[in-house]
């Protein structure tokens, strides 16, 4: 499990290391840390340090120090750097040694922005150490020139590895949010513990990938804002089949999904539940949709039937329901039944405050965005957008329930927390029928889960254990060319069987 903490408790943490004198300590731990990540990522991209090329932007505070010193490290190894000012004053010690260590240095000004851009452009390698956790707001003029700069992974041919030094700068520490502003990374190397800010919303997307420094902060940081479930998390959520188990031990799942309009969604939640595995699916549905149904998935037992004449051990409800009324009489039923229920897509729209965790809503931000509106909380897409934290959580404690907001990373609240966050997922999951598979993987955890309710965060564990194993199974399929959500039940099976062996 990984754990996040906002910008502001890392700081609170730091406090009393500083008071005791341990500041110069602890930054020369930062930057040797995030000159081993920069020395790695070099020497995978060129093969050696020496003869490399760097250019390290510089802010006002100690973000700016780090990456100064980091990037000394470097000129030591061969590198020639170039450090961009983008502040007046900058650490002084720490620039200092670069320039001892034949460091050139410059200031960014409006007018020397188009150098400073194509200088980074033909380096191999920028450390961007212009704002850590003292930034306020989103990147100011001159540097929220250099929001442009693309790093390698959103580029294809030559471009610069980016590294934000403890966070994306003009990202927000605490929430991911972006208030203006920012520059994005191909590798985030942070200080102490992982920010909160790198796990949700714009953050989530701007951070790359994250490595995280041991600075020796662990025994002073409480409770975690945003936790990650890892692969040995999410093996010890899965149940197994025993021997003895029938198929009702196992347990059975009810899918009331599709309508005469959307019947895919309908198989396309069958074929992802029973890839992740139930002793039984109890389809409800109308007559068009329970053929195809049987048709693509005959160990489906279909009916019209309504939720209270339906034994199951868990619901999903939502997917492809469209205005179709049975279909949504049955969400609404799942929902009071006690039973834990997955509440997707246009199902969404009949939620009532006072739910149970055990009811899940896997909102995308339109759908949230309606949700949050509807309870009274208006809002806009963008709003939600921009900080997905602050909402998801809103949503959660505002019903009762646990909500899972899909994203970049995806995003999953109980009320009353705790929150995880999962992005394991490709951009190539973004296509027709992914979130109906998603329906079907936590409506199968939900079904066959024999730990039950066990504490608060139950539900959400499960609810981030599906994102997790559904941004893999995606990750997967993308190997093979775009992914189509018919083809996921292949590759959830590969996951799974992955998590189950090791
Ligand atoms: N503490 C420690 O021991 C350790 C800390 N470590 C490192 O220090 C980082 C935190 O350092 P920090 O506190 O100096 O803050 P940092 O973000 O570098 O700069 C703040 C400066 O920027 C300014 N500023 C603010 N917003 C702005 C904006 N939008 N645009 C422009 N300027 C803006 C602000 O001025 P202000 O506007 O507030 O007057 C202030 O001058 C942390 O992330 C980690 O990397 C590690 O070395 C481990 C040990
Ligand atoms: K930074």
């Amino acid at each position: 499990m990984i754990s996040a903490y906002p910008g502001t408790a890392v700081r609170a943490a730091e406090q009393p290391l500083l008071d005791a004198g341990a500041g110069p300590e602890l930054m020369q731990k930062a930057a040797y840390g995030l000159y081993r990540a920069a020395a790695g990522l070099l020497l995978r991209r060129r093969g050696r340090i020496y003869g490399s090329k760097t250019v390290v932007l510089a802010g006002a505070g100690n973000n700016g120090g780090d990456a100064l010193y980091a990037a000394s490290r470097l000129l030591a190894r061969g590198s020639s750097s170039t450090a961009v000012l983008t502040a007046e004053d900058v650490h002084s010690a720490a620039l200092a040694a670069f320039r001892g260590r034949g460091g050139k240095v410059l200031t960014l000004t409006e007018e020397n922005t188009g150098t400073v851009l194509a200088l980074c452009r033909s380096s191999d390698l920028v450390l961007d150490g212009i704002l850590g956790t003292g930034g306020k707001g989103g990147l100011r003029a001159p540097a929220a020139g250099l929001a442009v700069l693309e790093p390698a992974r959103l580029r294809r041919g030559q471009a610069p590895a980016v590294v934000a030094c403890d966070l994306p700068s003009g990202i927000s520490a605490d929430t991911g949010a972006a208030p203006g502003a920012f520059l994005r990374a191909d590798l985030t190397v942070t200080f102490g513990a992982p920010k909160t800010g790198l796990m949700a919303g714009p953050g989530a997307e701007a951070a790359g990938q994250i490595e995280c420094v041991d600075i020796g902060l662990s025994t002073h940081l409480e409770a975690p804002g945003i936790q990650r479930l890892e692969a040995a998390d999410i093996a010890g959520l899965l149940t197994v089949p025993a021997p003895g188990d029938h198929k009702y031990s196992r347990g059975v799942l009810g899918i009331a999904a599709g309508s005469a309009a959307y019947p895919g969604a309908a198989v396309l939640a069958t074929g992802a539940a029973l890839a992740t595995g139930v002793g039984m699916v109890r389809f409800l549905g109308p007559e068009p949709v329970r053929r195809l149904i049987n048709l693509q998935h005959p160990e489906a037992v279909c009916a019209e039937s309504a939720v209270a004449q339906t034994h199951v051990q868990a619901w999903v409800a939502g997917p492809g329901a469209g205005q179709d009324e049975d279909q949504r009489q049955r969400a609404v039923d799942a929902m009071a039944s006690g039973l834990p229920a997955v509440i997707d897509a246009d199902a969404i729209s009949a939620v009532v405050s006072s739910l149970g965790p055990q009811v899940i809503l896997t909102p995308h931000a339109g759908e949230l965005t309606a949700l949050l509106t509807n309870l009274g909380k208006s809002t806009d897409r963008a709003a939600v957008e921009a900080d997905p934290l602050s909402h998801v959580r809103r949503a959660a404690d505002l019903t009762g329930a646990t909500v899972l907001l899909k994203g970049w990373a995806t995003l999953v609240a109980a009320p009353g927390g705790p929150v995880y966050s999962q992005a394991e997922a490709t951009p190539w999951l973004a296509t027709a029928g992914s979130g109906d598979t998603l329906s079907g993987i936590l409506g199968a955890l939900l079904a066959t889960d024999s730990a039950g309710p066990g504490g608060p965060g139950h539900y959400a564990r499960l609810a981030a254990a599906a994102a997790s194993i559904h941004g893999r199974a995606g990750a997967l399929s993308a190997l093979e060319g775009p992914v189509e959500a018919s083809r996921l039940p292949a590759a959830i099976r590969r996951v799974l069987a992955g998590f189950l062996q090791s």
